[in-house]
């Protein structure tokens, strides 16, 4: 049997994520004022990977995304993202160096987020995002929301409208794959009998499908997921955690979410950083995170400075996972 730390690990002992990332996030520091809400952050997501961004309320895991997708500019750090496989280290530090945003050729690509305005982050970066609270078009249709999410490369093949307005070829060939695609992905999360009907229509749980689908129709590289399963019921739960492996093992996806349901971010994903007051105090797969005093203590609410008694606390979050419905340590894990 192939244990966690195997499917994680490299021949060499390393792990997949630090080998092959999509996405480094490197010292990282956000100040609202005098308010440090991510402090001197540094974590790799590795290509393909679903990894889970997790800690209490106020942590600072949504002011990373906000960071990484271009919505602040974060006080200190750099953000890098990697088209193609590998490392890229001299490329990195070549586009550091040279004070530009990013550097392409046909197979590979490097972005430094932290450069670059939100709209270019997503599409010449390919990082999509979902929020918090849902942000569809309610007045539109399902389909229609899925269509405007891919107004980028209709604008191109329409030659910025005129193209469009006489129907050239480049426009109806862009505009009938923008419809395959949006059908392709109604199908997936199962909204294809809703694709008439007005987006605001949909129950809470089709509305956070369609938001995905919608951020699947730009093609991402890396797929920005904030508390994806809150308001879902156990089966919606279970359905998001298929969708998301789906995309995973069927179009090489890579996935960063925020979750604060542990059922959804231990059963799904293939590493883990943990966030407590804006620092990292665990980086690991799902074995390590949930046996680890310090995240353990963290989501008790014990204080740093107070000896931890890791039986009494294990049974402390035994008590807590009974009441919440949801997991946070392994049964047969050693503390
Ligand atoms: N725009 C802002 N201006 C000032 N303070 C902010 C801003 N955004 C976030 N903060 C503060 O930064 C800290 C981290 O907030 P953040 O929303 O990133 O945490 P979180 O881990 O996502 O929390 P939750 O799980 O509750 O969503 C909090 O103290 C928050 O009040």
């Amino acid at each position: 049997m192939v244990s966690a730390m195997d499917k994680t690990a490299t021949a060499g002992g390393a792990h997949r994520w630090d080998v092959d990332p999509v996405l480094t996030v490197e010292h990282l520091t956000m100040r609202f004022g005098g308010l440090v809400a991510v402090s001197d952050l540094s974590f790799n997501v590795g290509r393909g990977d679903i990894t889970a961004l997790i800690g209490p309320n106020g942590a600072g895991k949504t002011t990373v995304f906000n960071c990484v997708t271009g919505f602040y500019k974060p006080t200190e750090g750099r953000t890098v993202m990697r088209h193609g496989a590998g490392l890229q280290q001299d490329v990195i530090d070549e586009v550091t160096d040279s004070g530009l945003r990013w550097k392409q050729d046909a197979n590979s690509a490097v972005f430094l987020l932290e450069r670059m305005p939100d709209f270019e982050i997503s599409h010449r970066a390919k990082v999509a995002r979902t929020f918090q609270n849902i942000r569809l078009f309610g007045g539109m249709t399902v389909l229609e929301n899925l269509l405007v999410a891919q107004h980028n490369p209709l604008m191109k093949a329409s030659a910025f409208t005129f193209g469009g307005i006489v129907g050239i070829p480049a426009y109806k060939r862009a505009e009938r794959e923008a419809i395959d695609r949006a059908v392709y992905w109604l199908e997936q999360v199962r909204l294809i009998e809703r694709a008439d009907d007005p987006a605001a229509d949909l129950p809470y749980g089709d509305q956070r499908r369609l938001e995905i689908a919608r951020a699947m129709c730009t093609e991402p590289l890396l797929l920005c997921l904030d508390e994806p399963a809150a308001g879902l019921n156990p089966r919606e739960s279970q359905e998001l955690n298929e969708l998301l492996k789906f995309i995973r093992e069927n179009h090489g996806t890579s996935v960063l979410l925020i979750e604060h349901d542990m059922g959804v971010v231990m059963e799904i994903s293939d590493h883990i950083v943990v966030l407590d007051y804006g620092v990292k105090i665990s980086d690991g797969d799902a074995d390590h995170v949930r046996n680890d005093p310090k995240v353990i203590a963290a989501y008790l609410g014990v204080d740093d400075e107070e000896e931890i008694d890791i039986p009494e606390v294990l049974h402390d979050v035994e008590d807590a996972e009974a009441r919440s419905g949801t997991t946070l340590h392994d049964e047969g894990g050693k503390a």
